[in-house]
Formats: structure tokens, C-alpha cells, sequence
């Protein structure tokens, strides 16, 4: 077997298994790439609740950037929770030395049961370097210090998004509930498209904003085209979502089928 791509995923653990590090791995590996990772938090998380969060030293973050770095040979990066601005200090001095291949940034800031991960001034000293930035309508929201609740609004979330530096950036749409489909706003060399899916009928969503970013990264490590990367991790994640729908992973917000375990689902929405 040929030897696989090395994805690098710098981001926080997320102890209940769905999002962060965690859902970061899994997506790595079920994209085929090869996982590595730098923690930047350790969180005492689950599907409910976060109950608490233990930032890494920046000191701790830089040796394991160096030792991943001065290593493997890595074709693509994404970011998650940075914890702090000087943690996002040292990941930026990587990417302005050119180290941080296919950076992809998901400026984490809530999670899904509404706790706060991140930080405005982290995320912002990343953006310069970004392939890709991925922020959901609540960080596009935050980032931009206004509403971001149309699909209008999205486009100029990610026109005025780009302009931090990024060279593209979408801002997801799955937590814009109601319709039938989950629509994304893509900003990419001066113009805006919609990215469109049916929408899964699901609230069991933990972690799909990781693994968006994730399988972007993941496929840009094969070598794929931006566009054709950020359209087949929407597929991916769909098809996670919807793989998930019947489980029963924790009393509250569930994760996805990373590895695609559940292949038909019925119209109740329940695995066949
Ligand atoms: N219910 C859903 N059905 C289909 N796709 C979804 C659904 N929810 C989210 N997505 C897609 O998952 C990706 C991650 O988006 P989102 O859930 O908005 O991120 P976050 O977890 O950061 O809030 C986007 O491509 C979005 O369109
Ligand atoms: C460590 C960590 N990183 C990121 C998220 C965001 O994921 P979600 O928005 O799906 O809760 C999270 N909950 N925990």
C-alpha cells in the first residue's frame, strides 16, 4: 500500500469523544489520511455540558508543533480551539514560516451546548494564513460583531470574513434550522457561491463543525481541488450526520458516524 497523506489537526480534546481532537482524528482517518495531533486544551466535555477546560502551556503547544514538524512530513493542517492568544501566537509563527501547508481554520468559539472554547484575538492573528476559514453563523456573527442570521447575510459574512486575509472562507449554515436544506456560503477569488444539501433531520450534531474543517483539510492532503474539497466534506458530513440519527450516544447533543458504520437510513430518520 502506498504510503498515506499526514494530516495535522492543532486543536482541543474533547473528552466525550465527538468533537475537537477527537472527531478531527477519526474524519482524518476515514478520509484516509494519516492523523497527527497537537493538543491545545484538554476539555472535561460530553453531550450535554462542558464542565472544564485546562489550556495547554503555549511552551507545550510549541514542542509538540516541533516535534510533529520536525518529523513527519505533513500535507495539510486544520485548526480548532486555540484556548488563547498566545497559544495562536505559536501556531501563526509556524504558518508565517511556511511550515502550515493547506491551513484550514475553524475559528472555534461556542460549542454546540453553548460554552465558550475560543477567542476573538486567537482566531484573528490565524485568518492571515488560511486556505480556508470555517466559521458557523454564530462565530461569523461574533467575529463580525453583527447579525448573521440570512443567506445574504452569510455571502457578506464571508466576503467581509476574507478580507482578515483568508483566501476563502465559508460560513456554515446548519445551525440556521428550518428548510429543507443545510446551505453554506462559500467566498472565493471575488465572488460568492451557495453550497446546498438536503438537510438531515437531526439534532444530534456534535462536532460537525470539526469535521467539516477536518475532511477540507483531509482532502486537500490527497491533492484535491479548494472547491471540489469543501463540497465533498459537505457530503461527507451529511452523510455522517445522517448515519447518526438513530443512535444513542449520551442523554444530550449526539455525534456523527465518522466512519460511515449506519450506510441507509429510513424515512423516520431511524438506521434500517
Ligand atoms: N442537519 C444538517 N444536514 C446537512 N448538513 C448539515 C446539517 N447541519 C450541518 N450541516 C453541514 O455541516 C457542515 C458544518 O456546519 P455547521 O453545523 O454549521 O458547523 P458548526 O458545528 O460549527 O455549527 C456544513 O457544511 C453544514 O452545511
Ligand atoms: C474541544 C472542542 N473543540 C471544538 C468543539 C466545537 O464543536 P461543536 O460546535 O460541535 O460543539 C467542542 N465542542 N470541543
Amino acid at each position: 500500500m502506498t504510503t498515506p497523506p499526514v494530516a495535522l489537526t492543532i486543536a482541543g480534546s474533547d473528552s466525550g469523544g465527538g468533537a475537537g481532537i477527537q472527531a478531527d482524528l477519526k474524519t482524518f482517518a476515514a478520509q484516509r489520511c494519516f492523523g497527527a495531533s497537537v493538543i491545545t486544551a484538554v476539555t472535561a466535555q460530553n453531550t450535554k455540558a462542558v464542565t472544564d477546560v485546562h489550556p495547554i502551556p503555549p511552551a507545550a503547544v510549541a514542542s509538540q508543533l516541533t516535534a510533529v514538524l520536525d518529523d513527519l512530513s505533513v500535507a495539510a493542517v486544520k485548526t480548532g480551539m486555540l484556548g488563547s492568544a498566545e497559544v495562536a501566537d505559536e501556531v501563526a509563527a509556524r504558518a508565517r514560516d511556511g511550515v502550515l501547508p493547506h491551513l484550514v481554520v475553524d475559528p472555534v468559539l461556542i460549542s454546540s451546548t453553548g460554552y465558550t472554547l475560543g477567542v476573538v484575538a486567537a482566531i484573528e492573528r490565524l485568518l492571515p494564513y488560511a486556505v480556508v476559514a470555517t466559521p458557523n453563523v454564530a462565530e461569523a456573527a461574533t467575529l463580525l460583531d453583527r447579525p448573521v442570521t440570512t443567506l445574504a447575510e452569510m455571502a457578506d459574512a464571508a466576503r467581509d470574513l476574507a478580507a482578515g486575509g483568508a483566501r476563502c472562507v465559508v460560513v456554515t449554515g446548519g445551525d440556521l434550522r428550518g428548510g429543507e436544506q443545510a446551505v453554506d456560503a462559500l467566498w472565493l477569488d471575488g465572488e460568492v457561491r451557495f453550497l446546498r444539501g438536503p438537510r438531515v433531520p437531526t439534532t444530534h450534531n456534535h462536532g460537525s463543525g470539526c469535521t467539516f474543517a477536518a475532511a477540507i483539510a483531509a482532502r486537500l492532503a490527497h491533492g484535491e481541488q479548494l472547491v471540489d474539497a469543501i463540497s465533498q466534506a459537505k457530503s461527507y458530513v451529511a452523510r455522517a450526520l445522517a448515519g447518526a440519527t438513530g443512535w444513542r450516544i449520551g442523554g444530550g447533543i449526539g455525534p456523527l458516524d465518522h466512519f460511515e458504520w449506519s450506510p441507509s437510513v429510513d424515512s423516520e430518520g431511524d438506521n434500517a
